[in-house]
């Protein structure tokens, strides 16, 4: 029996390199101004904080978090909070830029951004995150803002880490000011001013995703076999609506390790079971365990990468059998794997579309905060599926119109929204 744990990476993901290739291949194709490529391949703010904070045992940490905004020249900038290791300054720009194009192609009145705090939380108290999450929003101050940069949950960070960024943002806020600011951040708790349905509207936007282009494929899910990697926020509800849909959940991998079972693994089961069990999929008792370097290679029809950036590589691309992958985390593939994965015939759903149902579901808590609404769920179930399909539809046309992989298109129209942006606000030529 295999029960190695899986290591969580701390080197850097390298992720920079693979954003600025894929912004460069669709900038030359469609001959990108050269002054809005200037201002494109480059962020317009930095922001690098160093703080303190008293941990359990009284002693002191100094933490490193990280605020990167990439572009608003559609409006405010908006991206997620990552928590981990692997966060650094490169990884943040690589992000926020990701979230420019996000926005862009979702028709979003958004810029982009990202930023998290480079640190393990589950080397931390409850209570200790609490204070590193109010502490961050301390030194953050005002460089985010309900019209200016607004946060969102990405990998360990939560509902409750985002209640706790609202309620310290608030006060540093006059009374007769902080209701204004309820929409400072987005992913929030129900009770706390979020919105239904926002916390699975990311892994509901990768299964929509999926099925758009089951249907433009003329192929049924049904029986269709899956494997995820990440059993988190994304993975877990593309997994539970893809099950429902009758597809067939063959294996996981989290950061302890991989898991699988051919005759399918029950989403809601292993969910339960994971709750139970410290987040972690290992010992889950309908499955196997497996080696973690021979997931990618399992036979399945849908791969979903759900976790981390840069996990399909050059190394396991080649031996990939799924014939689809729908990219529920940000940057999965990197250059190389790509280009292997398109010459084997493998579609790609990228990643800004794949999983732009969490920041358009963002965008709908924001709305309802600020124009003082309470969506349901249907409508807002509703509203998302009709912005998704029209940002898969425009995918699939502009990839047959310039003959280009689906990832390309979506860059293609990213970019030319930012790009007749600039150009009608007359600031180039
Ligand atoms: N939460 C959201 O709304 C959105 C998230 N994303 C992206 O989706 C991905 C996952 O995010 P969430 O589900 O929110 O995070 P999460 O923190 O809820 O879950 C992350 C999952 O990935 C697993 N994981 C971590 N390191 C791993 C490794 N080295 N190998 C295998 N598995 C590993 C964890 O065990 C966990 O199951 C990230 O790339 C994030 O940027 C993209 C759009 C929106
Ligand atoms: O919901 C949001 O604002 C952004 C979520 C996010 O970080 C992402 O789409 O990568």
């Amino acid at each position: 029996m295999i029960t190695k744990i899986k290591e969580a990476k701390t080197t850097k993901q390298g992720m920079l390199d693979n954003v600025m290739r894929q912004f460069n291949n669709a900038a030359d194709i469609i001959h990108l101004n050269p002054s809005i490529r200037k201002i494109l391949e480059i962020t317009n703010n930095e922001l690098v904080v160093h703080f303190p904070v008293k941990m359990d045992n009284g002693d002191v940490e100094v933490f490193t978090g990280y605020r990167v905004q990439h572009n608003n020249a559609l409006g405010p900038y908006k991206g997620g909070l990552r928590y981990h290791p692997t966060v650094d300054i490169d990884a943040a720009r690589a992000l926020a830029m990701w979230m420019t194009w996000k926005t862009s192609l979702a028709g979003l009145p958004y810029g982009g951004a990202k930023g998290g705090i480079q640190l393990d939380p589950s080397r931390y108290s409850n209570s200790e995150l609490e204070r590193i999450t109010r502490r961050f929003t301390y030194a953050l101050g005002d460089n985010i803002g309900p019209e200016l940069d607004i946060p969102a949950p990405d990998v360990n960070t939560t509902p409750q880490t985002m209640a706790w960024i609202l309620d310290t943002y608030m006060s540093t806020k006059s009374p007769s000011e902080r209701s204004k600011n309820m929409h400072v951040v987005t992913g929030k708790p129900i009770g706390a001013g979020g919105s239904e349905g926002r916390d699975r509207a990311t892994g509901y936007g990768v299964y929509l995703n999926i099925k758009f282009w089951a249907t433009h494929k003329k192929v049924s899910l049904k029986d269709k076999k899956f494997i995820v990697q990440g059993f988190g926020n994304v993975g877990y509800w593309a997994a539970y609506f893809l099950e429902k849909e009758g597809a067939i959940l063959v294996a996981v991998q989290d950061q302890f390790g991989s898991i699988t079972n051919e005759n399918g693994i029950s989403v809601e089961h292993l969910f339960e079971y994971t709750k139970s069990n410290n987040g972690s999929i290992l010992g889950f008792k309908e499955s196997t365990p497996i080696e973690n370097n021979t997931f990618f290679s399992l036979d399945c029809d849908i791969c979903i990468p759900a976790a981390l950036g840069n996990q399909i590589t050059k190394e396991n691309a080649p031996l990939i059998k799924a014939y689809l992958i729908a990219e529920g985390a940000n940057g999965p593939t990197d250059i190389e794997a790509e280009e292997i994965l398109l010459k084997k015939g493998i579609d790609i759903i990228p990643d800004i579309l794949c999983n732009s149902g969490g920041v358009i579901g963002s965008y709908f808590e924001w709305l309802q905060n600020r124009n003082g609404e309470i969506w349901q769920l249907n409508e807002v179930m509703e509203k998302l599926e009709k912005k998704l399909e029209e940002s898969f539809k425009r995918v699939i046309e502009t990839s047959k119109s310039k003959n280009v992989d689906m990832r390309t298109a979506a860059f293609i129209i990213a970019i030319e929204r930012l790009e007749l942006a600039y150009i009608q606000r007359g600031i180039f030529p």
